[in-house]
């Protein structure tokens, strides 16, 4: 199957995923009729960058708000295919729940509204591990798929979101479309992605940078996750989209989600950050900075000073419980069932991404060095 003739409309393509989903797009050998790119904002680079491929498919820029009903049935007349990737990532709590709410649950229902006045026939959502853990035990899974039994008990704003998010779009599949035939969704649940263009990845040098060039020890050794490459999600979402336009494959995929993940080697994400930059001559600490219970601890008493500041000053604390849980918390997934189901396979391998990456990483040293040192000067 390909994705010749479609419409396609690509939310969120302005973001680190959705650029490269929309890379892909119009790569294409059998061009797609029209893409359409809507985000908050895209900056002059990202529209230079699309602007460089020549391809036959009509692009259209679109620059709205996802919470934006009037907007959003603008942008899905005569689209067939949505890949929905905008959203608000938070770990920390700098953004108002309502914010995070209003954005990642309401606009997702939104958009699925918009599906079906406008008669848009798929729908593809970018869901996330969150959705499913680490619960606030941290209970852990290696190598679960998607019939893996898990106790979830969320109680952070952003996995709430993406788990309300996704549950919508889950349930709207089969739904009637106004002209007739039906819509069709499925979810795919992304590991951590790393890769060229990642704002974490960004973050995490500036630290390092700022300590001598050694990765600070925020999760301990132990604690096994599977991150996914960039290039390997943008893809999984490729295969999905031209696995549904099969009547028979589609029949298998509707209504489901989908672990994707790939061959990056399971290894905590400190020593994720580790590995990507240590053959540029970076090192990492050995330890946590306290031992893990104590660490928890540490955030819980930083939660409740934010609480007890609240009404005179906002304060966020520099870490949580759940992300301390998240960090430190073995959880990795396969993804056997999106190879079953839609032929996914990583189209990189973990030495291409880490390759790829480093070298993004050690393109962006001289800039960030001199960014911090004006920044404390
Ligand atoms: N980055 C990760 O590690 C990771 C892991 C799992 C899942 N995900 C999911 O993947 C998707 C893409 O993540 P990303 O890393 O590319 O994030 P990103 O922040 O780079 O991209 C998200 C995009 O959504 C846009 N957006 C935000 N609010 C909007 C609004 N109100 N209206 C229109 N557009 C809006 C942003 O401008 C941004 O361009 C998200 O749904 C995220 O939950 C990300």
């Amino acid at each position: 199957m390909s994705l010749a003739g479609v419409t396609c409309l690509v939310t969120g393509a302005g973001g680190f995923l959705g650029q490269r989903i929309v890379h892909l797009l119009l790569e294409e050998e059998e061009a797609l009729a029209e893409i359409r790119l809507l985000d908050k904002v895209f900056s002059s680079e990202t529209l230079m960058n699309f602007a460089r491929y020549k391809g036959k498919a009509e692009v259209k820029i679109l620059e709205g708000d996802i919470r934006d009903a009037a907007f959003l049935h603008r942008a899905c007349q005569g689209i067939s295919l949505i890949i929905h990737t905008a959203s608000i990532i938070d770990i920390l709590g700098h953004v108002e729940k309502q914010l995070l709410w209003e954005v990642n649950v309401t606009g997702t229902q939104l958009l699925l509204e918009a599906c079906v006045h406008s008669n848009v026939q798929y729908f593809i959502y970018t869901s996330s591990i969150e959705v499913t853990g680490p619960n606030c035990r941290g209970d852990p899974i290696c190598n679960g798929d998607e019939e893996t039994a898990y106790e979830s008990s969320l109680t952070f704003p952003y996995a709430e979101t993406k788990r309300q998010a996704e549950k919508h779009v889950l349930k709207a599949d089969g739904q009637a479309l106004k002209a007739g035939g039906i819509l069709q969704t499925c979810a795919l649940r992304s590991m951590y992605i790393f890769g060229e263009g990642s704002q974490f990845l960004q973050n995490h040098l500036d630290q390092s940078l700022l300590n001598k060039n050694i990765h600070l020890r925020t999760s301990r050794k132990e604690a096994l996750v599977n991150p996914v490459y960039v290039g390997n999600i943008a893809w999984a979402h490729m295969q999905i989209a031209k696995a549904l336009k099969d009547p028979e494959k589609a029949k298998q995929i509707r209504g489901q989600f989908y672990y994707i993940s790939d061959d990056t080697p399971p290894m905590s994400y400190a020593d994720l950050d580790y590995e990507l930059t240590k053959e540029l001559g970076f090192g990492i600490e050995p330890q946590l900075p306290m031992p893990l219970v104590m660490l928890y601890y540490f955030a819980l008493l930083l939660e409740s000073l934010s609480f007890l500041f609240r009404p005179f000053f906002r304060y966020i604390p520099s870490t949580n419980r759940h992300l301390v849980n998240l960090m430190n918390t073995q959880f990795t997934f396969s993804y056997k069932k999106a190879q079953r189901d839609f032929g996914y396979v990583p189209h990189y391998t973990w030495e291409e991404a880490k390759q790829r990456t480093g070298q993004w990483i050690a393109s962006l040293i001289p800039q960030r060095r001199e960014y911090l040192k004006n920044k404390t000067a």
